[in-house]
């Protein structure tokens, strides 16, 4: 086996074994040896790594984890649903404290008010900072009309202050404050939505990712939640009411495909919410709820659909609801906004343009200035025709007018010499008027 090592001449050098092929990209590791002649060393080249643009997801994935994640969840439902506790259960935190811990002054707002409360939670390494957006007081009230305005309004504000940042002169920092989910806490009745909640979700569903949820679902049998789940598909698809599906991807893989579909199959979630660890009959601590008559575990997908959500929320499409807010839910908002304050599309911009029919287009704009140009030219030179030959025919006048003067003086002339001419001849004088001569002009043409 031979090596061999080629010199360009400008400084590039590879290392060929065997004298067959050339590597890129390679550093050098080995230490140099001596060639035949004894004077160049040989580089010898290693590939330390693959290099091509598959690793790009790495350096996508290293980005993100530097950074962080930032997530916004809403939850709105009427009080005692369950709400702090399914979000504590969630995201594993004690976000919201015990209800026991709070001070007796903490009293039931006497309107819907909207709390915020941020946590950075860090799992294997990255970093997620989650904002938990409750609304206490939804629904509480005898008269519940308008119990979902100040939620929209919130929503709606957090849109505009993303619009305030997207505007200013330095973007580098744009803070995302929008929602991009919301949790829609259903009561277990086991009948069908309320009006409260069609309304409310009616609101909703065009400026948040609407992800329905039967709270407590442990007070339901596995029937009563099936059909609860049928009756609020059917009012959900009644009302039009868009909640949130992951977007199918062509090129994803079968196991991909099965786990948005069961995800899917599994809306509304029917979920059960502890952050307590209890022991099953069989001994092992577990997070649920301990009845008389059993144990019922959060993350057991045999008795609640919690497990599906925090794999919707979390596992699967957390940086899918992100997208869906800023493509599809903030985009709509922005543009009827800027609709609103009267800045008009121009809608040329979107114009697929082929530089054939352009070229078409501007030689037959140009040709029709051509023409207009053409146009107006003849148009003054017919003006200036027109006036010569008016200045002329009046000259013209002038002069036969005055070629008339100048004949009948001459006829008038000729008229008096022959008079004169006759009276000398028949031997009369010449009357008198010899001693008055008047002073005749000279006759001078062309002269005014
Ligand atoms: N049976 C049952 N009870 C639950 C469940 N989740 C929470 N609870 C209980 O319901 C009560 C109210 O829970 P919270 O989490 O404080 O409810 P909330 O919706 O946050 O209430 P507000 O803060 O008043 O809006 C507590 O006693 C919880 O232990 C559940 O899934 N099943």
């Amino acid at each position: 086996m031979t090596d061999s090592y080629t010199s360009t001449g400008n400084g590039d050098a590879s290392y060929t074994p065997n004298g067959s092929s050339k590597m890129n990209g390679s550093s050098p590791s080995l230490p140099p040896a001596s060639t035949e002649a004894g004077t160049s060393p040989i580089i010898r080249k290693k590939l330390m790594g693959f290099v091509g643009f598959a690793n790009l997801p790495n350096q996508v994935h290293r980005k993100s984890v530097r950074k962080g994640f930032q997530f916004t969840v809403m939850v709105v439902g009427e009080s005692g649903l369950g709400k702090s506790t399914l979000i504590n259960t969630l995201f594993n935190t004690t976000l919201y404290p015990p209800k026991e811990n709070l001070p007796p002054s903490a009293e039931r707002p006497s309107t819907v008010a909207i709390e915020s409360i941020s946590a950075d939670i860090e799992e294997s390494g990255v970093r997620l900072r989650l904002t938990v957006v409750d609304t206490p007081g939804f629904g509480d009230f005898v008269n519940n009309d308008d119990s979902w305005k100040p939620i929209i309004e919130n929503i709606e504000s957090r849109f505009d202050s993303y619009l305030e940042q997207e505007n200013r002169v330095n973007r580098q920092k744009i803070v995302d404050n929008r929602i991009h989910a919301c949790l829609y806490f259903i009561q277990p009745t086991g009948h069908s939505l309320k009006p409260i909640d069609v309304e409310c979700m009616r609101q909703l569903h065009t400026k948040v990712n609407l992800i329905p949820i039967i709270a407590k679902a442990d007070t339901l049998t596995d029937e009563e939640v099936a059909e609860f789940k049928a009756r609020i598909l059917a009012d959900i698809a009644y009302h039009n009411i868009h909640i949130f599906q992951a977007p199918p991807y062509e090129n994803e893989d079968e196991e991909a495909l099965a786990e948005a579909e069961e995800i899917a199959s599994k809306i509304p979630f029917a979920v059960v919410g502890s952050d307590k660890v209890v022991t099953t009959p069989d001994g092992r601590q577990v997070r649920g709820r301990a009845y008389p008559w059993g144990v019922v575990e959060v993350d057991n997908e045999d008795h609640c659909d919690f497990v599906k959500l925090r794999q919707m929320l979390v596992r699967t499409y957390m940086e899918e609801l992100r997208e869906h807010t800023n493509n599809v839910l903030y985009e709509n908002w922005r543009t009827e906004k800027l609709i609103s304050m009267g800045v008009v599309q121009d809608s040329s911009v979107f114009k697929e343009v082929n530089p054939a029919i352009r070229i078409q287009e501007e030689r037959i704009m140009h040709e029709a200035k051509l023409a207009k140009m053409e146009a107006e030219m003849k148009m003054v030179f017919q003006q200036k025709v027109q006036e010569k030959e008016a200045k002329l025919k009046q000259s013209e006048e002038e002069l036969y007018a005055r070629h008339r003067e100048m004949k009948e003086a001459l006829e008038k002339q000729r008229l008096d010499l022959e008079d004169k001419k006759r009276r000398i001849e028949n031997g009369r004088p010449l009357t008198p008027e010899k001693t008055t001569q008047t002073k005749r002009r000279p006759f001078n043409m062309g002269r005014p």
